[in-house]
C-alpha cells in the first residue's frame, strides 16, 4: 500500500510551516482525519495495519482520540478485537471513559496515526496498563520519528517518513518569517 500517495490523493499532505503537539515546528504535517474520512480508505489501512500484527492475539485495539478513534475501529475489526480509545483527563494524560473497560491480562495494540515523539500514544498505553492491560505492539500509519519512538515492544508502522522537525528556537522557517499554522 502507497500511504504516502493516499494521504496526497487526500489531501492530507499539507506543506507549509506546523506547530505540532510536541512543540516542534515542521514544514510538513499529516492531516490523517482527511484521509481517514474515506471509509474505503480507512479500511484498508486497518486491514494493512491489522495485518502487521496478526500472530498477536490481541483483545483490544486502544488509540489516542481523537486521531486514534477511526484508526483504532478498523484495525480491531480487522483483527477481530475491541476497538477503544483513550481521552485527554484534562491533567496531561489520558484516560477511559464512556464504560470502555479492559479486563486484568487482557492483551493489548496501540495504534497511532501518526507517530512524532510517540508522547501521546504512550498516554493510550499508560491509560490501559493502569486497568491491567498487557501492551503486545504499537503500530502507526507514519512514523515520523526518525527512529526515536520506542515502547519496549515491537512498533510497526506502514510508512517511515524522514521529515524535517524543529525545536522552536532552531526553526529555519521562524527565521524567515513564515507564519506559523496551528492545524
Ligand atoms: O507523537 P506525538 O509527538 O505525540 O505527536 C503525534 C500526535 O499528534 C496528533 O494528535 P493531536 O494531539 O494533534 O490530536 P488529535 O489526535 O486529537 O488530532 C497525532 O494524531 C498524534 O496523536
Ligand atoms: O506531531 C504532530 O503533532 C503531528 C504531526 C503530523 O504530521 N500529523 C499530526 O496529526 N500530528
Ligand atoms: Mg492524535
Amino acid at each position: 500500500m502507497d500511504v504516502l500517495e493516499l494521504y496526497r490523493r487526500t489531501g492530507a499532505l499539507l506543506e507549509g510551516h506546523f506547530l505540532l503537539r510536541s512543540g516542534l515546528h515542521s514544514p510538513i504535517f499529516l492531516q490523517s482525519a482527511a484521509l481517514l474520512q474515506h471509509p474505503l480508505y480507512a479500511e484498508a489501512v486497518g486491514e494493512a495495519l491489522g495485518k502487521l500484527f496478526e500472530d498477536e492475539k490481541v483483545d483490544f485495539v486502544i488509540g489516542p482520540a481523537l486521531g486514534g478513534v477511526v484508526l483504532s475501529f478498523v484495525v480491531a475489526k480487522a483483527l477481530g478485537a475491541r476497538a477503544l480509545f483513550a481521552e485527554k483527563d484534562g491533567q496531561g494524560g489520558m484516560t477511559l471513559r464512556r464504560g470502555l473497560t479492559v479486563n486484568p491480562g487482557d492483551r493489548f495494540l496501540a495504534v497511532e496515526d501518526v507517530v512524532t515523539t510517540g508522547e501521546s500514544v504512550r498516554k493510550a498505553i499508560r491509560a490501559a496498563e493502569a486497568r491491567g492491560g498487557v501492551l503486545v505492539g504499537v503500530g502507526a500509519i507514519v512514523d515520523r520519528s526518525g527512529g526515536k519512538a520506542a515502547f519496549g515492544v515491537p512498533f510497526r508502522a506502514l510508512l517511515k517518513l524522514e521529515v524535517p522537525q524543529y525545536l522552536p528556537e532552531a526553526c529555519p522557517l521562524c527565521r524567515d518569517g513564515v507564519p506559523l499554522e496551528e492545524v
